[in-house]
């Protein structure tokens, strides 16, 4: 471990455990306030986009620094071996870990997450950065209950309004949008996608492509057949699937943006909207 790291910060028990590195409790020496501290372990980058991944996120992070919705990175610290960055610290469960154990459908306060999402994102794209990687597993909240969107490895820096495409194959498999999958040139909208996907999965408790392989999720992505079955989706408004709709749409120059979306009636009405005239 870094020297300097060790003068600055107390290194306490594990939180977690990543591909490349495993997530500390830390404490200020001097103010004793708590962070976490992802010790990377260099040695475990054997190729070169994991390499790029690593190196990325703390560079796009600090881009992004400071929005209430985005895991703030306060240090970094780096030596022959290892690159240990200082991070707002989370509570243990992600959105992932909610979701499995609820037992309820819509998931409680889906819209106050999704706002908090659309929040941190919209903010990615007005800075030029596109998240790629959107899934409820990269969802962390505070103790206070604010989400903190984590893991920018597979961000990219597309340039803002009228900036560069993108290419690459990024994501997982359930919500990863179409365009990304036909190997086309994308833009930011594919995080709008991956947004929509994740309110399907809190409104319906379940995701609105599926399969048994990768490779059926990836047809039926590719498909983009979006259905609202009765049984799950009783409870859940109409303005509420007309976002799904608009969030979830297969042609990206037809997809709201994430600031768009942010101004939906369902959104504006905390969710609460029934009858709120669509747009
Ligand atoms: N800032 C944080 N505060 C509290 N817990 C965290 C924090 N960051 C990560 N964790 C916990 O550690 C786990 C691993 O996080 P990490 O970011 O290393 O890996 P990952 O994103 O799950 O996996 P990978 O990087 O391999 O794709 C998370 O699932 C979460 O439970």
């Amino acid at each position: 471990m870094c020297s300097s790291l060790k003068g600055q910060y107390e290194i306490s028990e594990e939180i977690g455990r990543g591909r490349f590195g495993t997530i500390y409790r830390c404490y200020d020496v001097v103010s004793g306030n708590p962070y976490a501290c992802k010790i990377i372990d260099k040695s475990l980058l054997t190729d070169e986009t994991d390499q790029q991944c690593i190196l990325n996120e703390p560079k796009l992070m600090s881009l992004l620094t400071p929005h209430p919705n985005i895991l703030t990175i306060h240090n970094a610290f780096e030596d022959q071996h290892t690159l240990s960055l200082i991070l707002d610290l989370c509570l243990p469960l992600t959105l992932l870990d909610r979701l499995t154990a609820s037992t309820v459908t819509p998931f409680p306060n889906a819209c106050h997450v999704i706002t908090q999402l659309l929040q941190a994102v919209s903010h990615c794209h007005r800075s030029g950065i596109a998240h790629r990687d959107l899934k409820p597993d990269n969802i962390l909240f505070d103790s206070r209950d604010v989400l903190k969107l984590a893991d920018f490895g597979s961000a990219e820096w597309f340039g803002g309004d009228g900036g560069s495409l993108m290419t690459g194959v990024v994501g997982t498999p359930y919500y990863v949008a179409p365009e990304v999958l036909m190997g086309r040139e994308y833009d930011e909208k594919v995080d709008v996608w991956s947004c929509g996907v994740i309110l399907y999965m809190m409104l319906a408790g379940a995701p609105p492509f599926y399969g048994d392989s990768a490779v059926e999720i990836f047809e039926s992505v590719l498909r983009a057949n979006l259905r609202f079955p009765s049984r799950v989706f009783r409870n859940v408004s109409p303005a509420a699937k007309d976002l799904l709709r608009k969030m979830i749409c297969k042609d990206p120059s037809r997809r709201i943006s994430a600031e768009q979306a942010l101004r939906h009636p369902w959104i504006l009405s905390g969710g609460e909207s029934e009858t709120a005239e669509l747009t």
